[in-house]
C-alpha cells in the first residue's frame, strides 16, 4: 500500500501542495486527476525523490520512501526518457545497468520488458525509427526494467491515437494483474473511468475526493441526468427547479439532475409547453463528478 499524508510543498509564497493525502492499494490503478497546475507532477516528483518536500510522510508497504527505497519505484515521466540514437534493447540495457542489475538480470529483464510492451520484434530498432506509440511503450518499459513494485505513469497516453491508447491500457492492466501498484495522472476522464479502481481528485494541492468510481458517484445525488437543448433556457431552468431537478451547465449544454429515474415520455410531458429541440439522458459519470468538484 502507498500512503501519503500531510504532504506540503511551497515555492516561495506559493503553496503548491497543501496537506495532500492519498492511499493507493496493491494490484490497483490509482488515478490522480486535476486541472493544469493542481500539483500532480509535483506530487510524483516528491514520491520519486526528484524533489524535496517541505513536510509530510510517504510510505510504501509501511516503509518510508527515501533515496534508499527508490529501487522499488519505477517512473515513466511525461517526456520520454529515451536515447534517440540507441535501439530499444540498448536503452533498456542502459537503464538496467544504472539500477545496478547483475549481467544475468540485465539480460532477463531487458527481454521481459521488450515482451511486456510488445517490442521484441523491434529490439534492434533505434528510437527515431519507432512510432510515437512505440516510443511511449518503450518509455514505460524503462520504468519497469528493475522490477519495481510501484509504477508511476505521468500522463501515459497524452497525445496518442485511440488504438495506441488501448495498447497502453492493456499494458497497464497487465502490470496491475502482475501485482504492481500503479499511480497514474491523466486529463482523460474516460481513461480514468475505464482503468482506475481508485481515483483521487486534486484541486489546488489538496485531494478533495478519493475513492472508487461508485463511491465518488454518491457525491452527486442524481439517479440520472437529462441534457436539454432549448431556445428558452430560463423558462426550462424554472420548470426544472419546480420539479425538484437540479440545473447544471456542462459546456454549452443545459442539464438537470433527476433525483429519480423517469420514463422519457413523462419528462417530455413535464417540459411540453417549452420549445425543446432535443432531450437526452445520461448516467452519472466521472465528468459530472469532476466538474462538480472543480466548480462548486
Ligand atoms: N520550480 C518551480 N518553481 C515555482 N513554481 C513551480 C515550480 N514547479 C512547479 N511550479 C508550480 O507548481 C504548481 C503545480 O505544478 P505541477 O506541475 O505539479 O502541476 P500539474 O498538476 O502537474 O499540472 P499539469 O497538468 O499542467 O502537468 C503550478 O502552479 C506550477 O506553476
Amino acid at each position: 500500500m502507498l500512503k501519503i499524508e500531510g504532504l506540503c510543498k511551497n515555492y516561495g509564497e506559493a503553496t503548491v501542495l497543501d496537506n495532500l493525502g492519498l492511499t493507493a492499494f496493491p494490484q490497483q490503478v490509482y488515478g490522480l486527476l486535476g486541472p493544469n497546475g493542481a500539483g500532480k507532477t509535483t506530487t510524483i516528483n516528491i514520491l520519486c525523490n526528484l524533489l524535496e518536500r517541505d513536510r509530510g510522510t510517504i510510505e510504501f508497504k509501511q516503509q518510508p520512501i527515501s533515496e534508499k527505497t527508490k529501487s522499488i519505484i519505477g517512473i515513466a515521466p511525461q517526456e520520454n526518457l529515451l536515447y534517440k540514437s540507441l535501439s530499444c534493447e540498448e536503452n533498456l540495457q542502459f537503464y538496467a545497468q544504472l539500477y545496478g542489475l547483475s549481467r544475468q538480470q540485465q539480460k532477463e529483464q531487458v527481454q521481459w520488458c521488450l515482451e511486456a510492451v510488445q517490442l521484441r520484434d523491434r529490439a534492434k530498432s533505434v528510437v527515431t525509427d519507432l512510432s510515437g506509440g512505440m516510443q511511449r511503450r518503450l518509455n514505460i518499459a524503462v520504468a519497469l526494467v528493475h522490477k519495481p513494485e510501484l509504477v508511476v505513469l505521468d500522463e501515459p497516453t497524452t497525445g496518442l491515437d485511440i488504438e495506441t491508447r488501448y495498447e497502453i491500457w492493456a499494458l497497464i492492466n497487465q502490470l496491475r494483474e502482475a501485482g504492481m501498484t500503479i499511480l497514474l495522472t491523466t486529463h482523460l476522464l474516460d481513461e480514468a473511468e475505464k482503468l482506475c479502481q481508485r481515483i483521487g481528485i486534486l484541486k489546488k494541492g489538496k485531494i478533495i475526493a478519493e475513492g472508487s468510481l461508485d463511491h465518488l458517484k454518491e457525491t452527486i445525488p442524481a439517479a440520472e441526468i437529462i441534457i436539454i437543448q432549448t431556445s428558452e433556457e430560463e423558462q426550462a431552468i424554472e420548470r426544472g427547479k419546480e420539479l425538484g431537478y437540479t440545473p447544471r451547465h456542462y459546456g454549452n449544454n443545459l442539464a438537470f439532475w433527476l433525483p429519480e429515474s423517469k420514463e422519457l415520455k413523462a419528462i417530455i410531458e413535464e417540459f411540453a409547453d417549452i420549445p425543446i429541440q432535443s432531450l437526452t439522458r445520461e448516467a452519472v459519470n466521472l465528468e459530472h463528478i469532476y466538474l462538480e468538484m472543480m466548480n462548486h
